[in-house]
């Protein structure tokens, strides 16, 4: 197994700046740029993050009718600054119209398309215990185009039991129920020591990505993406801030620390 590789994106990566002919004149969308793909892969990870928030504020507006947002609307709804939010737009080639801002439907397209959402990735969860329960019960995936459609476990006792309506398969199954449900993404949630075997049978089944949830660092081939989550590393960045912030404080200058990158990039991986 070849080490686990370290960031793929290119952090710091700085988009040209548009012109003032792109700032007025409405630019092809992701899909008719030649350079689109490459676009995607220079786009920093950080960015990336901020991609998917923004996605979710912008469905919102759809829903309740928006046809168009200005980037300041977008931005102060999203918890981010004017600037940076057109800049992260600038990585997927968005610059908006000047004095009519991003059509709503438009920018949902680019970001789904940047993300790889248009297609649904069904979902394997692997250790149905506290948090695999959670997982598998929680209703807000599907709708973000990630149905949960498999659960594993090796205790007898779950084996068979459907959890949010989905049965318990024993992790003997995994190659031939991920083929079936054509999974591509392996949720982790089992114990530590379990981790790194339970990784190993998922990408034998065929699993490109995996979502590891156990504080253990999984050894993968590089074709396989992982993401660790971490709420234990989430709490040290709240404290490191609020540390900041305190110290900000007592030096007099009155800023506060804890900026709106904190609340937006809220979930830490690695
Ligand atoms: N990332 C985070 O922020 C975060 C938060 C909470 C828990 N965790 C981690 O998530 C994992 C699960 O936590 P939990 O509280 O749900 O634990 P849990 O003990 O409640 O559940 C673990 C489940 O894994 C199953 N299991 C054990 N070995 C297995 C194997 N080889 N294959 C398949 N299933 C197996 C067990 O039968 C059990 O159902 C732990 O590693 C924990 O440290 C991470």
């Amino acid at each position: 197994m070849a080490a686990q590789r370290g960031q793929r994106n290119g952090v710091g990566d700085t988009p040209p700046a548009p012109t003032a002919a792109e700032i007025t004149t409405p630019i092809p969308r992701v899909a008719e740029v030649p350079a689109a793909r490459d676009r995607a892969r220079a786009i920093p990870e950080a960015a990336v993050a901020r991609l998917a928030v923004y996605l979710r504020v912008l469905s919102g507006m759809q829903e309740q009718g928006a046809g168009t947002v200005s980037s300041e609307e977008l931005a102060v709804a999203a918890g981010v600054n004017s600037a940076k939010l057109r800049k992260d737009l600038s990585y997927i080639g968005s610059y908006g119209t000047r004095g009519v801002g991003y059509e709503v439907v438009v920018l949902i397209e680019e970001i789904e398309r940047i993300l790889g959402l248009t297609r649904k990735h069904s979902v394997a969860v692997v250790g149905i215990g506290n948090l695999g329960h959670a997982l598998a019960n929680y209703g807000g995936f599907p709708g973000r185009g990630f149905p949960v459609t498999a659960l594993f476990d090796v205790d007898p006792d779950l084996v068979g039991v459907p959890v949010g309506g989905i049965p318990v398969d024993h992790i003997d199954d995994i190659p031939r129920v991920c083929a079936e449900r054509e999974v591509s993404i392996g949720v982790i949630a089992t114990p530590p020591p379990a981790a790194q075997a339970v990784c190993d049978r998922l990408v034998e089944a065929g699993v490109q990505c995996i979502l590891n949830f156990a504080p253990v660092v999984l050894q993968v081939p590089d074709h396989v993406e992982v993401r660790k989550v971490d709420l234990a590393v989430e709490l040290q960045v709240l404290s490191f801030h609020v540390a900041r912030r305190a110290d900000d404080a007592a030096q007099g200058d009155g800023v506060a620390g804890m900026g709106p990158d904190l609340q937006v990039n809220g979930m830490v991986v690695s």
